[in-house]
């Protein structure tokens, strides 16, 4: 199996559990402690969730600086119950859509049996698929179809909500069929809404819930509005502010929005600070992307041998964007950095209150795309996470040189990936991952403009401490009676210009 003393040095070991090494590290780990560094500050640590904290668990700096406005955006209510439910999941199969068959929809009404099962005390009594011809129409269904639909859910008392299997549902058609079938009926954007709630950690990811829940928010409101006009008391001015119920409703909300939009505005700057000076660190970042539950955080944890990561068999397990310190077969050290999982027919509001956690994708040196090659329905998972891509506008040399990397193939006996620069792994058995550094690290040399120079230095100067600290050294050959030695060394552009100022040749 896989060690972690075989990747990771002693020092940085230590400083990856929140330890200080007791002995000075070696020159090669301290860029890599100031990332750390960096990193804590950026507090990108839960708050005593169970996964997913990364290396730098128990050092957050989330109560540094926090602003009581910012505690009062996080601490609403939650929008969906949060007590045990009992869901019929309903999926309208609409006739004539394009790519219908018998086992794509089986595959949809499993991935929405998936959501329900992510949410703690959450079960599934009833599935439905029904036909439809008129997906856009205020009851979803034809008349006779929603007749049938309207008397088995009645019929079934166990039922404590309807998961209607669409991306988006209008309020009105909620309205309609919350009364038509006497229970709860949630839409996908809920439901990963809630979701996303209950698995949300840090404070950006909490604030991107929050302005993510902000169209709810106000659809609720207007209905409650509605029912407060009809009744004549939304219209009321309030203690002569000139401002009546409904309206001082709205404002607030507004409010609140622009709030948290300058909360997470704040933390993009702090984001994009702590990225340039990872950059002038030289430090390759590799991005890990992929569908929700392909293994992505399970592949991390192989590669860095970090124990404290905790992969989960649920979907959106990570809701937060951590990194994780390891190395290359050439002791480069490098960052990867774990992120949320995508998911087909996400509304794309949701995508855009992600985004700035997404933005690290943007600003990493090698992507790598993971897929699960044991889920049937990996091609379209395939696309789907490539269109998520294109979205978030990458720049296309980032996108063309993604390493394509095929998870979970342990459950595909006989797998052989077709198609160049495709590397087959077991995250979880730990196979192929030395071919994998290999590939990763072709790509990261090649994104960074490194280069693996052999240079005559002497002994007794500083050069070698030099590139000891700045470079990653790979080999060391005296040249017996010269007092000089042959240093092999993977080194940047930047970094070999300014060795050469410092000791020109
Ligand atoms: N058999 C097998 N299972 C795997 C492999 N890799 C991951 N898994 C399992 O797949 C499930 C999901 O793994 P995660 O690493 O949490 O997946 P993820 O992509 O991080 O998921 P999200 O964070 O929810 O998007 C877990 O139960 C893992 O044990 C693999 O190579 N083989
Ligand atoms: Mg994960």
């Amino acid at each position: 199996m896989f060690s972690m003393s075989a990747v990771v040095p002693r020092s940085l070991r230590l400083l990856l559990h929140g330890l200080a090494p007791r002995s000075p590290a070696p020159p090669l780990q301290w860029p890599v402690r100031a990332v750390i560094a960096d990193i804590r500050v950026l507090g990108s640590w839960g708050r005593g969730g169970s996964h997913d904290r990364g290396w730098a668990s128990g050092a957050n700096g989330e109560g540094e600086g926090e602003e009581p406005e910012e505690e009062e955006l996080l601490s609403a209510e939650p929008l969906l119950p949060t007590a045990s439910q009992r869901v019929c999941v309903l999926h309208p199969d609409v006739k004539g859509r394009a790519g219908r068959t018998p086992r794509h929809t089986e595959l949809q009404v499993a991935e929405a049996a998936a959501l329900v099962h992510a949410l703690h005390g959450w079960s599934v009594v009833l599935t439905l698929v029904v036909p439809t011809r008129v997906p856009d129409s205020r009851l979803v269904f034809g008349k006779g179809n929603f007749q049938d639909l309207t008397e088995k859910i009645r019929g079934c008392p166990d039922i404590t909500s309807v998961f209607l299997n669409v991306e988006r549902m209008a309020t009105p058609t909620k309205k309609e069929l919350e009364a038509a079938w006497g229970v709860e009926v949630f839409d996908r954007f809920t439901i990963v809404l809630h979701i996303f709630r209950c698995n949300a950690r840090t404070k950006e990811a909490r604030l991107q819930l929050a302005l993510a829940e902000i169209p709810l928010l106000r659809s609720t409101l207007s209905r409650r509005s509605a029912w407060l006009d009809h009744e004549g008391r939304g219209s009321r001015y309030i203690m002569g502010s000139g401002e009546s119920f409904t309206e001082l409703r709205h404002r607030v909300m507004k409010e609140k929005e622009a709030k948290i939009r300058r909360a997470l505005e704040r933390l993009r700057d702090k984001r994009s600070l702590l990225r340039r000076q990872r950059t002038q660190r030289e430090f390759p970042i590799v991005s890990v992307v992929g569908y929700t539950n392909c293994g992505k955080t399970t592949l991390i944890k192989a590669l860095t041998g970090e124990a404290a990561m905790q992969p989960c068999n649920q979907l959106f397990a990570t809701l937060d964007v951590t990194a994780h310190a390891g190395s290359l077969p050439s002791r480069i050290p490098v960052l990867y950095v774990d992120t949320i999982g995508f998911l087909s027919q996400l509304p794309h509001s949701l995508i855009q209150s992600f985004s700035a956690t997404l933005e690290d994708v943007a600003h990493s040196d090698v992507i790598m795309h993971v897929r699960d090659m044991s889920h049937p329905n990996t091609e379209q998972q395939k696309t789907s996470v490539l269109s998520t891509l294109q979205s978030l506008q990458l720049p296309s040399a980032l996108l063309d040189s993604m390493l394509e990397v095929h998870n979970k193939v342990d459950l595909v006996p006989g797998y052989s990936p077709s198609g160049s620069g495709v590397l087959a792994v077991s995250a979880l058995l730990g196979h192929g991952l030395d071919e994998l550094k290999v590939a990763l690290e072709k790509s990261v040399l090649q994104a960074t403009g490194r280069q693996v120079l052999t240079l005559c230095v002497q002994l007794g100067g500083p050069q070698l401490s030099w590139l000891y600290k700045e470079a990653t050294v790979q080999h060391v050959q005296e040249l017996p009676e010269t007092g000089a030695a042959h240093v092999t060394v993977i080194i940047s552009r930047a970094a070999y210009g300014r060795f050469r100022k410092l000791f020109p040749e």
